[in-house]
């Protein structure tokens, strides 16, 4: 009966389309319209949504900014993730380690082949230990000189400056939250972060080891930095400085003892125990850094005495901490790679007698 009646109606209903707004067949091109309207409303948040979350991922998730009794620092504008790539530069310019010219008249020749903006971008960063009797608009060479020393950092074969990485500031032991590593193949700085960082939150690298007493990361960074250091670890109540002291104390000469294992004056199973200690140790320090390191060196003690399970498991703990720290692209995560694929094909396979040493 419906369908009787549909087509019975339909002459008139063709009829009506254009005049009536009532009825079902005259809603035809309204429905139409709602829809395009619809989709139109959807597609348009869709593309704000993309355009938010992509500009997100691609501007940078920091700002510079001045911060009270440090000069300026780098803020986290968003949340940044744990092996996040934060910052990705290429250097004004490098110097070798040594040189027999005089280290000023280099880094002035240097700074004046700079095009104007790299120049001006140079003369913008801050510098430390400069002689309050000069005049800085005077002495030009020597302020080229004292802000290549604030700055510079160390990069495979020499030493270069990086206007943007520059910006951040020193944290000890726990407080560094980023990472600065050279990739020699682009000639470029990548700096990741080693853990998550909450919008607002300050990034900083270290400018030093500090796996060391308190005292004496104070002194090296005052005579080279010139800052009291007051970071969240330097600035603990005496107790727990103390007890921070201590494990960074421990945590070097663990890494001490475990290095004898190439001397063969420990074994394999004791160097293995040591990773483990170590492990234990930084956790309990908050210490993140160099994890892939020592993990790939307990893969290569595993595999030298063809413990091949446990060459595998380090292999893997330390592709995901040097992840974190050097980037998932990084040449190290691949070595790692390599080993897990096929731990016997790694040059010092079976180089000592046949253990198992255990994985982590
Ligand atoms: C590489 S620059 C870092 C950026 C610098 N704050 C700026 O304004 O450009 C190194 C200098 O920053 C300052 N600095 C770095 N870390 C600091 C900290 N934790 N506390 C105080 N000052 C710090 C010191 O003056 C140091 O010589």
């Amino acid at each position: 009966m419906a369908r009787e009646k549909s087509t019975q109606q339909s002459p008139g209903i063709k009829r009506n389309t254009t005049t009536s707004s009532r009825g079902t067949p005259s809603h035809r091109p309204q429905a139409w319209l709602l829809w395009s309207l619809i989709f139109l409303v959807i597609a348009v948040f869709l593309a704000l949504v993309y355009n938010v979350y992509f500009n997100q991922r691609n501007s940078p998730p920091f700002e510079v900014v001045d911060l009270p009794g440090r000069g300026k620092g780098v803020i986290a504008s968003r949340d940044i993730q744990r092996g996040e790539l934060v910052i990705q530069e290429k250097p004004l310019f490098i110097v070798p380690y040594s040189t027999s010219d005089s280290p000023t008249a280099l880094i002035s020749h240097r700074v004046q082949s700079l095009n104007d903006l790299d120049y001006h971008a140079f003369f913008n960063l801050s510098y430390v230990n400069f002689p309050k009797s000069m005049d800085p608009e005077v002495f030009r060479d020597e302020v080229a000189m004292a802000i290549f020393q604030t700055n510079a950092v160390a990069v495979g074969q020499g030493v270069g400056i990086f206007p943007r990485m520059a910006r951040l500031n020193h944290g000890c032991s726990s407080a560094f939250n980023v990472v600065y590593s050279w990739r020699q193949e682009k000639g470029e700085i990548v700096v990741h972060a080693l853990q998550n960082i909450s919008r607002g939150q300050e990034l900083l690298t270290t400018y030093t080891d500090t796996k060391r007493p308190r005292k004496e990361r104070r002194e090296y960074l005052s005579k080279h930095y010139g800052f009291h250091c007051m970071c969240s670890v330097c600035s603990l109540p005496p107790f727990q400085s103390q007890a921070s002291d201590e494990r960074l104390n421990s945590i070097s000469e663990l890494y001490s003892l475990f290095s004898t294992w190439g001397t063969h004056s420990i074994r394999g199973t004791e160097a293995i125990d040591v990773v483990r200690r170590i492990w234990t140790s930084t956790n309990e320090e908050g210490y993140y850094s160099e994890r892939g390191q020592l993990f790939a060196d307990a893969a290569l003690v595993s595999l030298s005495h063809s413990d091949v399970s446990a060459a595998r498991a380090w292999a893997t703990v330390a592709a995901e901490w040097y992840g974190y720290e050097l980037g998932q692209d990084s040449e190290q995560v691949a070595n790692m790679g390599a080993i897990i694929a096929r731990p016997e094909a790694h040059y010092a396979w079976g180089t000592r007698e046949h253990l198992i040493v255990g994985g982590p």
